[in-house]
């Protein structure tokens, strides 16, 4: 098995990817590859070049996308995947996983996370801190549960679909793909639109 980690973007999403990755144990070495920043090194682990360079890095690391944005993670992820990478899932020791939990290539569990049985993530998700996803619920590919969500049993939740930080989702409801669930809504109801959801009950908004 490989001991190695890229992490694509060494941003705050990045950063905290490292950290989990570093409290895992799992890693015997953490790398960033960013376009952006001109640090040499972020946290203490090296930025070894651009995005570009991931070709030099692929046969000797495990991947993980570390980008907040949907899209752009599906884009990077969707990339890597077809240039033969190797993704891997990043969880923090103080998640609670339960039994016959799935969770799909790419995606990044955080601290203080509970995840109960029979829900199934699907690949690139983001599961933030402290947030919870309850019994059976079936996640799409590229789905962010922002930090203090909380969403209760038999959810459904769309592939690239954002729950805004501090949302609170009811048991049995079908949220569609690329929704944004805005900070601190309660969605009761199905949404089947895609498009921005806001406050509480949540409802739609053009913004
Ligand atoms: C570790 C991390 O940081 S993970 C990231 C966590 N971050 C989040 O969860 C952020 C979630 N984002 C939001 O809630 C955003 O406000 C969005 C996506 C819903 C809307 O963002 P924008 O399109 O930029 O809207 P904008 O900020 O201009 O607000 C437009 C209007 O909607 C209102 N509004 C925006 N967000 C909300 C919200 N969550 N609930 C209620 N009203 C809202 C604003 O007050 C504003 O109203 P006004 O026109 O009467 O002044």
């Amino acid at each position: 098995m490989m001991n190695k980690l890229l992490i694509i973007g060494a941003s705050g999403h990045g950063k905290v990817i490292a950290d989990i990755a570093k409290q895992s144990g799992e890693w015997g070495e953490i790398l960033f590859l960013d376009d952006k920043t001109e640090q040499l090194k972020v946290l203490g682990y090296p930025v070894v070049g651009k995005v570009k360079d991931t070709w030099k890095y692929i046969d000797e690391c495990a991947f993980v996308v570390g980008v907040g944005a949907n899209l752009t993670r599906q884009s990077l992820h969707e990339e890597l995947a077809s240039k033969g990478a190797t993704l891997t899932s990043v969880v923090h020791p103080h998640a609670i996983i339960g039994d016959d939990v799935s969770i799909g290539m790419g995606s990044v569990i955080m601290a203080g996370v509970v995840i109960n049985s029979g829900t199934r993530l699907g690949k690139g998700c983001i599961i933030n801190s402290s947030s919870s996803l309850d019994h059976d619920n079936t996640l799409g590919d590229f789905v962010h549960v922002s930090p203090g969500s909380h969403i209760a049993g038999t959810v459904d939740i769309g592939d690239n679909t954002w729950i805004g930080v501090g949302c609170t989702v009811s048991n049995n409801v079908r949220i569609t793909g690329s929704c944004q669930v805005g900070a601190g809504a309660v969605v009761v109801k199905d949404i089947t639109e895609s498009g921005t959801y806001v406050g509480v009950p949540a409802r739609r908004v053009n913004l």
